[in-house]
């Protein structure tokens, strides 16, 4: 047998006996961390001996599946405010209204910054591209020339050619859904629309086919984005130790980001080479960069993941898409519109009444006609409010000890906005599990100016974050999401397949969160839509 020499009582261990020892002293120590908050819940105070927002007894190392729920569960047992450790990072959830005002928004100079997740933030994006930066200026600086090209004005510029994609996305369903005879996934097409409309606001360009080389690299990039992030789903956030280990995904991470900055830069140096040949160039998110990068001292990383985070970050959250020749399948408002309609034909009814009383079949809606058609705003508010893809937003950090309330949020807390509870909150959103429009009636306002209403509980949903960190996107989201639904709600019936029951509860996803494939059929609702849907013919655009 083999035996090893006990140095402190100078005497031969049998091997075994060694193994089970280390063994048990491994499992105390596991024990004692894992049950260390319910020490540290007593010794972690402010000052004024307040303690940390109340919350479970024990650290975790992962989360159930669908980590909303346990997190509505834990807001329906500690309260508005609470607190859990995942590894060594504590996070302290914010489930309600005033909460989310008070902390985000009213002492944003404290709760705007983002903890270094070691995957998403260091690794991939270098701790750039905006979403990643820390608070301070060059994130102000960064998000400063971002949002040039992201105001509703800036908008303006790009509305004829958002109103274009969602022409091609409507043809598109129509000729592969053939009047309603073939089943159709509509993802890869949503997807496309998402993606063609974030590369005009980024680069001044579109891709010709949903075959283009382009697309499929971006749709591997965004694919492998959304695996590799998300709040909860790297282990390797929350157990330091583990950042030092060469793992797989480690190698991946890493992978991602030079690919980020190969596709993404040498696309930035073929605009440029257009730029400096003379050549026509559209305003666009690249142009602005370049022309200002010498003035900002913005250097070659942060031109390409600033350029990388508005594709994906647009496609990613807008409407995901489908890698169609693999089994991965992604997709977001637009598809969780498309998943929910089949299922809710009273509502397709009102919305059909509707436009045919405003609209007519004559022509199609415009992003003129929004303020006339109020019940389909209220389907678009509803299905983000039902529907968001970020049930965790992009989680805040604060950058100091805070006391709140009774409460110690102490700094480096990664603060969680709990949008499944916010947005299941049952006095703001009565009958809250069921897909109801109407709440929305009689709400005029843009998710923008909605987020700045001094009643919180007026608010329309949280989808789009809160706070100085709020989506710079959402002008451009909200147009996109007004030309898609609005012409697909005037343009068809929405059946759902008898045999293929389309789930609304289960999804996929780690980071944001898309339907399960599915497939439906597209009917046209009149015979006007074969006319209007000739009127444009894909455009070509060379670069
Ligand atoms: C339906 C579509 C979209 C949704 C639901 C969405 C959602 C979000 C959320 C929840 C955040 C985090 C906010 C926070 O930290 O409180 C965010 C941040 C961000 N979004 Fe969007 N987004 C969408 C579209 C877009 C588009 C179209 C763009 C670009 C054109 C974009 C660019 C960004 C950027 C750059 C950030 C980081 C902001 C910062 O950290 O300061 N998003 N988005």
């Amino acid at each position: 047998m083999q035996a090893i020499w006990d140095i402190e009582h100078h005497q031969i261990l049998p091997t075994s006996r060694l193994m089970v020892d280390l063994g048990l002293a491994m499992l105390v120590v596991a024990a004692a961390y894992f049950l260390s908050p319910l020490v540290l819940r007593k010794w972690i105070t402010d000052k004024d001996g307040h303690p940390l927002p109340p919350g479970p007894p024990i650290r975790y190392a992962f989360l159930r599946k669908y980590a909303e729920l346990a997190l509505h569960d834990w807001q329906q047992k500690y309260g508005p405010i609470f607190s859990i450790w995942m590894g060594s990072q504590l996070f302290v959830v914010i489930s309600d209204p005033h909460v989310a005002r008070d902390l985000l928004v009213t002492n944003g100079s404290v709760f705007s910054t983002r903890k270094r997740y070691f995957m998403k933030n260091q690794v991939i994006l270098n701790g750039r591209a905006i979403t990643a930066s820390p608070y301070g200026d060059k994130w102000r600086q960064h998000r400063r020339l971002a949002t040039q090209v992201l105001t509703p004005k800036a908008m303006q510029g790009f509305a004829n050619i958002m109103d274009y994609e969602s022409h091609i996305l409507v043809k598109s369903l129509y000729e592969l859904g053939h009047k309603g005879e073939v089943p159709v996934n509509p993802a890869h097409y949503a997807g496309r629309f998402a993606l063609n409309n974030m590369l005009i606001i980024s680069f001044g360009m579109r891709t010709d086919t949903s075959e283009d080389p382009l697309v499929e690299k971006a749709l591997d990039l965004a694919m492998e984005f959304m695996d590799l992030t998300g709040p909860w789903s790297n282990a390797v956030d929350f157990f330091e130790p583990l950042q030092w280990i060469p793992t797989s995904k480690r190698s991946r991470g890493i992978k991602l980001h030079d690919g980020l900055i190969d596709v993404y830069g040498s696309m930035i140096q073929r605009f440029e080479r257009r730029m400096k040949s003379g050549e026509y160039v559209p305003d666009c998110l690249v142009k602005t960069l370049l022309e200002s990068q010498e003035e900002e001292k913005l250097d070659w990383e942060d031109l390409c993941m600033l350029s990388a985070v508005f594709t994906l970050g647009g496609v990613h959250s807008a409407s995901r898409f489908i890698l169609v020749r693999m089994k991965a399948t992604t997709s977001g408002i637009i598809q969780w519109f498309l998943a929910l309609i089949p299922s809710h034909q009273h509502i397709a009814e009102k919305a059909y009444e509707e436009l045919d009383r405003v609209i007519g079949r004559e022509r199609w809606p415009t992003a003129a006609d929004e303020p006339n058609l109020p019940y389909i705003r209220a389907i678009i508010k509803e299905v983000q409010r039902v529907h968001a893809p970020f049930w965790f937003a992009t989680p805040h950090c604060t950058s100091q000890d805070f006391s709140y309330k009774g409460t110690f949020i102490p700094k480096d807390s990664v603060v969680l906005l709990n949008c499944y509870s916010l947005h299941h909150n049952e006095e703001r959103y009565p009958n809250s599990f069921s897909f109801l429009p109407e709440r929305y009636l009689g709400d005029d306002l843009g998710c923008g100016e909605s987020a700045k209403l001094a009643n919180v509980m007026e608010r329309d949903h949280w989808t789009f974050g809160a706070g100085r960190r709020i989506c710079p996107g959402l002008p451009a989201a909200e147009r996109e999401l007004w030309l898609a639904i609005s012409r697909l709600l005037w343009a068809f019936k929405f059946e759902a397949l008898p045999n293929e029951p389309i789930s609304l509860e289960e999804y996929e996803g780690l980071s944001g969160r898309t339907p399960l494939p599915y497939r439906l059929r597209l009917v046209p609702r009149h015979n006007n839509l074969a006319g209007i849907l000739q009127a444009a013919d894909e455009v070509k655009m060379t670069w």
